[in-house]
Order: C-alpha cells, then structure tokens, then sequence
C-alpha cells in the first residue's frame, strides 16, 4: 500500500473538481468539525474526559515535549512500513482503538468501522460494550484483522459466553481492559445523568448474549431498563486481581493483551503473568483525572519489559507526527481513538477510511522526510526533548 498516494489523491480532487472534501485532513482539528454533528450527549461523552480533564491534556502537552529530529539525504524513496504484531499482520503499526457503543457517533455505529479496517488492512478491536454483537461484525468486517477487548463482567457465565463467542467469531488476540473496573468521574455525563448504556441505546453485543439473557427475569424487549441495569451490576469489578489472570489464560485460546498499564511495575507484571503484551494507556484521560501522560510511561516501560513483551500504545494519538513518536519512544504499534469516532461521525465508513488514510499518509511523508525508510526505522534517535 502506497499510503503518500491519498496525498496525491487530495490534490487531484482540488484540481477537477470545485468542491471541498467534506471532511478536513487536518486530524488536530477534526474534532471540532465532529462536534458540530454531534448530540451534546453524545458529544460529551466521546469528548469529555475525567475530572478536569487534567489528564487528556497532559496527553496532548507529552506530545509536544518531543519534537522529530529529521535526517537528510538518506535514501528514503522505497519505504516498508508493514509489520506483524502478535500473529496479524498490520500495513503499518496502527491499530483501531476499542471504543463502545459507536452507534453514538453513527448509525452504522462498528459495522461501517469494521468495513473500513477490512478496506485498509488495520485491525478492529471489538469492545465488550459494541452496539452490534460479535457476529454481526464478524460477518460485516469481511477479512478485516480482528481482535477482542474484553470488559471483565463478574458474573462467570457471561464472561465464558464473551470469550466463547469471541473466539467463534474468528476475533484472535484478546485484550483485557485493567482501568475500567468501575466508571472515571466524567462531569460532562453526571451533569445530564447521561450514561450511554443506560440510555436505552441497545447494546446488542451483551443483550445478545445468551447467557446474560438467562440471567434476565423478563426479555430485553419487554423491559429494556432491567435489561441495562442488570449489566450495570455485573459491569464494576473493582475486586479484579492478577491472579485471576490464569483463568482467561485456561479459557483463551491466543495472545492476550493487557490495556491500561502506566507503570513500570505493572509492565513487570504483566510479563511475570506470561500474558504476550500491554497497551501503555491511561483510557484518553477518560479514568482517573491527575493520572500521568500515557507518553510520558512509554520509554521508561519499553526500557524494562519492550524486548520481552509487545507494547503497544494509545491516548492522545491525533496525527501522523504523533503515530511516529510513540513508535520512536518504542511503542511496536499505536492504537487510534477519539479520531476514527470523529471520521465515522461525519461520514460512517467513508469518515473512518478518509481518516485512517489520512493518518497513514502523513505518518508515511513524516517519516520519509526525516530520513527513514520505513516504521522499524524510527527509533529514540528519531526524537528530541524540546
Ligand atoms: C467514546 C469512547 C469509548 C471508549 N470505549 C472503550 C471501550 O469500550 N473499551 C476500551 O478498552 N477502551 C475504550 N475507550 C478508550 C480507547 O480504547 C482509547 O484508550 C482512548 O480513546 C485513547 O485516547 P484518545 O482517544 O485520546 O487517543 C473508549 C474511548 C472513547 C473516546
Ligand atoms: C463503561 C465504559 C464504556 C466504554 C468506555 O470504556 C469509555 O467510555 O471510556
């Protein structure tokens, strides 16, 4: 995949064509663009972070602490940016973060992500809390690379039925959520008592499931607010330990990735409970207000456990400039949020694909011009303090 090919692209629509395209490619600034389609609900919840929202700023100020230290001259015209992360193969190191509930953003809510993460090459991570169930993405995402994020429910049966289905459905590598045992403190959402999956939004990816069925007392049709309260009590598990990581180890049958891990002692962890990598992670800021910049974790955890475990990277990721950062801090590949939920917003499928190619194209022209031929290239020399 030619990725610098969309810049040409853009280019060429300005030249026969006398129409903007609908959706900026300045990926710093879509999000204001989103927002104006956006219910202030909806809006809020995607947006908004935790608290003050002290932490998805600080995401955003590491960010500009490092500046690319561009080199000449060196043969960049053939560039290889593909790598394999955990048996998937990935036309560049970039991954589509979980996000629940996309039906928020667009109607065709994970179906039209799916879709466009089948038209790129770049994996689809489902979350336990998808508006559209495991087999509807699976049928919907084609040959798209796809993996599981799961959000641990304490009661045994649903979780068994999750891992089951997931594995059914063809999702690989499972991803265990660590810093959403219990809901962050979001003022945008306490301020109009709006919580999505209260919200009769009809999240079919647990509704569907047969063994929270079971556990309903009247069918979900029939009263859809037991339904999403009978989630709400089996969704916190503030109680969930490292030692309860060889349960899933016995019940999972592929790679399982642990997201949310700040510290150097939790990566150390994480390798001493054999699980196959971590995604460096403070949620977007959306958890706990005051928790350090998820890039200010990465080099220090990629010194201790990166040559023994996949590390994996996200929050605060908005461009190219930045995918080549975290990938030059030592992250073996990023995963995109907030920004593919602003592209579905405006354009379902489209939006996501126009963003994911945006993002790549500039990744690609970034690391081109300072002097690398490919992704496995970038490295801490590739940055400087500013
Ligand atoms: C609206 C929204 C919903 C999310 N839902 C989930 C989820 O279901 N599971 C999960 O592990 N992370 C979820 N996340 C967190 C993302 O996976 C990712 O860590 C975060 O978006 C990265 O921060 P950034 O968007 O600022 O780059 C969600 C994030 C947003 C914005
Ligand atoms: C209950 C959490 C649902 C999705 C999520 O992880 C988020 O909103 O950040």
């Amino acid at each position: 995949m030619n990725f610098s090919d969309h810049q040409i692209g853009i280019y060429a629509q300005g030249m026969f064509t006398d129409t903007r395209p609908e959706i900026t490619t300045n990926l710093a600034t879509l999000e204001e663009q989103a927002a104006a389609t956006l219910t202030p609900e909806a809006l809020g919840y995607i947006v908004a972070s935790a608290g003050s929202g002290s932490t998805a700023r600080a995401n955003r100020d590491a960010f500009d602490a490092w500046r690319i230290a561009p080199r000449m001259l060196r043969s960049a015209a053939e560039r290889d940016h593909a790598t394999t992360i955990l048996g998937t193969a990935l036309p560049a190191p970039l991954m589509i973060a979980p996000v629940g509930i996309q039906t928020l953003a667009h109607p065709d809510g994970e179906l039209a992500t799916v879709r466009a993460a089948a038209a790129l090459g770049v994996p689809y991570i489902h979350s336990t809390q998808a508006s559209h169930s495991f087999e509807q993405v699976a049928e919907a995402g084609g040959d798209a690379p796809r993996w599981y994020q799961l959000y641990w429910p304490t009661d045994e049966s649903v979780l068994l039925s999750f891992l089951g289905r997931a594995q059914d459905t063809g999702f690989t590598t499972l991803v265990l959520t660590l810093d959403t045992t219990l809901l962050g403190w979001r003022p945008a959402d306490l301020d109009r008592g709006y919580l999505p999956f209260l919200a009769n939004l009809g999240i079919e990816n647990y509704l569907s499931d047969p063994a929270f069925r079971a556990g309903l007392e009247q069918p979900v049709d029939a009263n859809p607010i037991a339904a999403a309260m009978h989630w709400a009590q089996m969704f916190p598990n503030p109680g969930l330990n490292w030692s309860q990581l060889a349960f899933l180890r016995q019940h999972w049958d592929g790679p399982i990735v642990l997201k949310g891990i700040c510290t150097v002692g939790d990566a150390r962890s994480a390798l001493e409970h054999g699980v196959d990598g971590i995604v460096v992670s403070n949620h977007g800021g959306r958890q706990i207000d005051g928790a350090r910049a998820s890039l200010d974790a990465l080099p220090e955890i990629v010194d201790a456990v990166g040559d023994r475990l996949t590390v994996l990277f996200d929050s605060g990721v908005r461009t190219g400039a930045d995918m080549a950062k975290a990938l030059a801090l030592g992250a073996d590949a990023v995963l995109l949020g907030r920004p593919f939920l602003y592209g579905l917003a405006l354009a379902g499928q489209a939006g996501v694909e126009h963003v994911l190619r945006c993002i790549l194209a500039e990744f690609d022209l970034v690391t081109s011009l300072s002097g690398h031929t490919g992704a496995s290239e970038l490295g801490r020399e590739s940055v400087i303090r500013a």
